[in-house]
């Protein structure tokens, strides 16, 4: 069931979650790298029991925000609040900031600020798990074994920090029983059970990605921050991240707190969505309140503020860049120049503003005669046959969709047909490499190519996903389509 439609006793009263029962509070925080200012004075909460998804163009301080919660960066400014039990606890939280203590717990409640803690107190006492951009698992060790190493805090506890645990002490032995029965609930849960006796290094990338929030889960955490979890997913393993943090949030009441690039699962799943753009928050909110908002529509397609924006045709726009596009794309195509003082423009951005924008009129492509397939290059139109709604496979949004037409590309059955030279060579016209792969847009095209559905093809059809044009058929250009 979508996350947005779930009537929460909080969101009934009229109040948020994250406003009268935040786990997570971050007040005013800077981080500075010299004279960058990476994250500005940012100020959000994020609810217990909530999906909270971080959002901002590539460069916008998220990664930062994430060190920062996880004690991996000190900030230069700011406070951040980490709560077990309900409530504000605002008298323990003042008296914990006063006494320069860094955190005070009472039985089942806490509270800890975090800027005062090392990474290693934040996860074992603050209980505050994370994952990572780039995988990090014990690649040598088993999967069981990435599981337990997890765990390695009560199993020391349990041994009395001695040999007593190697002897097999009844203490040991309970806690080792325990950390193996949380391993295999976890395992069960993310479907690697058979995997379980395999070194981690050999599982598929999906695989690696759950094992990762496995492990997380078996430290027991308050509060699991994800760090891209989609990103490198194929569309059935995105749509199971999607059921596995629900199931997190719902049966666990674990609050979540995710960066994610992929907006189908931010916009599926999140109960509450904090947008940053250039290190400051711009817009902070329901799904629904931030993905009309124009700030919003303007960051991510680098806007003038001062500019009139025209909302309905900039949000179709931004739709397509920030639903279906990779992070590449989703750098703003024609950002102004930073101002003096604030950071460089990241790499990506400067690289994305090179290219011609994707989201007006037709796409001419200089070096379209370069493509190594047999369809014509340039911008002719279809046959008579018609063209496909290509955005029916994943990854395709109407951006790319209509720089594949200026390739003269238009049906199912040429992407089909691509061998590893058009790949490769697409990939890098469309500005991701590697993600046709990942995606698995050939095999996606096949299907669909001899009238199959896609699980994302149907949801395309029904008009669920707002990044596509709905229904099988009836390409822009015209003609039958959507069937090849
Ligand atoms: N350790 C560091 N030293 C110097 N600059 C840094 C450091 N970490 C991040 N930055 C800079 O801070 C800014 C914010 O980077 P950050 O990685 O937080 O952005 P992001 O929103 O996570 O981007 P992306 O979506 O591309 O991962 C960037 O300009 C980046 O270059």
């Amino acid at each position: 069931m979508d996350a947005m439609a779930k009537k929460k006793p909080s969101e009934a009263a009229g109040v948020n979650r994250w406003e009268n029962d935040p786990v997570l509070s971050v007040e005013h925080l800077t981080m500075r790298f010299g004279g960058l200012v990476a994250v500005g004075d940012l100020t959000f909460e994020v609810g217990r029991g909530d999906i909270t998804a971080l959002i901002g163009p590539n460069g916008a301080g998220k990664t930062t925000v994430f060190n920062c919660v996880t004690g991996f960066y000190k900030p230069t400014e700011g406070r951040i609040i980490m709560r077990h039990g309900p409530g504000r606890q605002d008298d323990t939280v003042e008296a914990v900031t006063g006494s320069g203590a860094r955190f005070k717990k009472e039985g089942d409640k806490g509270v800890f600020l975090l800027e005062r803690m090392a990474d290693h107190e934040i996860s074992h006492k603050a209980r505050v798990a994370r994952t990572f951009q780039n995988i990090r698992l014990f690649g040598g060790m088993t999967v069981l074994e990435n599981l337990l190493v997890a765990q390695h805090n009560p199993l020391v506890v349990a041994s009395g920090f001695s040999f007593g645990g190697i002897l097999g002490l009844p203490g040991y032995k309970k806690a080792e029983e325990e950390a193996i029965e949380k391993a295999v609930y976890w395992l069960e849960k993310t479907r690697l059970v058979d995997r379980a006796d395999d070194p981690a290094s050999d599982l598929p990338y999906g695989a690696q990605r759950r094992l990762e929030i496995a492990r997380a889960m078996c430290t027991g955490p308050e509060l699991l921050c994800l760090d891209e979890p989609a990103a490198g997913l194929n569309p059935r393993e995105s749509s199971e991240l999607n059921e596995l943090l629900k199931y997190i949030r719902d049966e666990h009441g674990i609050s979540v707190l995710l960066i994610e690039h992929d907006m189908g699962v931010v916009m599926e799943i999140s109960d509450h969505i904090v947008v940053l753009d250039y290190g400051v928050k711009i817009a902070d909110g329901t799904a629904e309140t931030v993905r009309s908002d124009p700030r919003v529509i303007a960051a991510y397609l680098g806007v003038d503020e001062e500019e009139e924006i025209d909302v309905p045709e900039v949000r179709e726009d931004l739709s397509s860049v920030t639903k279906d596009q990779p992070p590449e794309e989703k750098a703003p195509p024609a950002r102004k120049p930073r101002a003096a003082g604030k950071r460089a423009a990241p790499a990506k951005a400067k690289a994305a503003a090179a290219k011609p924008a994707a989201s007006t009129g037709e796409v001419k492509v200089a070096d379209a005669d370069k493509y190594p397939g047999k369809q014509p290059p340039g911008t002719k139109k279809p046959g008579a046959g018609g063209a496909n709604n290509l955005t029916r496979i994943k990854g395709v949004g109407p951006a790319s969709e209509k720089k594949l037409n200026a390739l003269g590309i238009w049906n199912f059955s040429q992407v089909a047909a691509w061998k590893k030279a058009e790949i490769e060579w697409v990939g890098s016209y469309l500005g991701f490499p590697g993600r046709i792969e990942r995606e698995e847009w050939v095999k996606q095209a096949k299907v669909l190519a001899k009238g199959g559905d896609t699980e994302f093809s149907k949801r395309v059809d029904s008009g669920e996903v707002a990044t596509s044009r709905p229904g099988r058929g009836a390409a822009r250009t015209g003609g039958k389509g959507g069937k090849a």
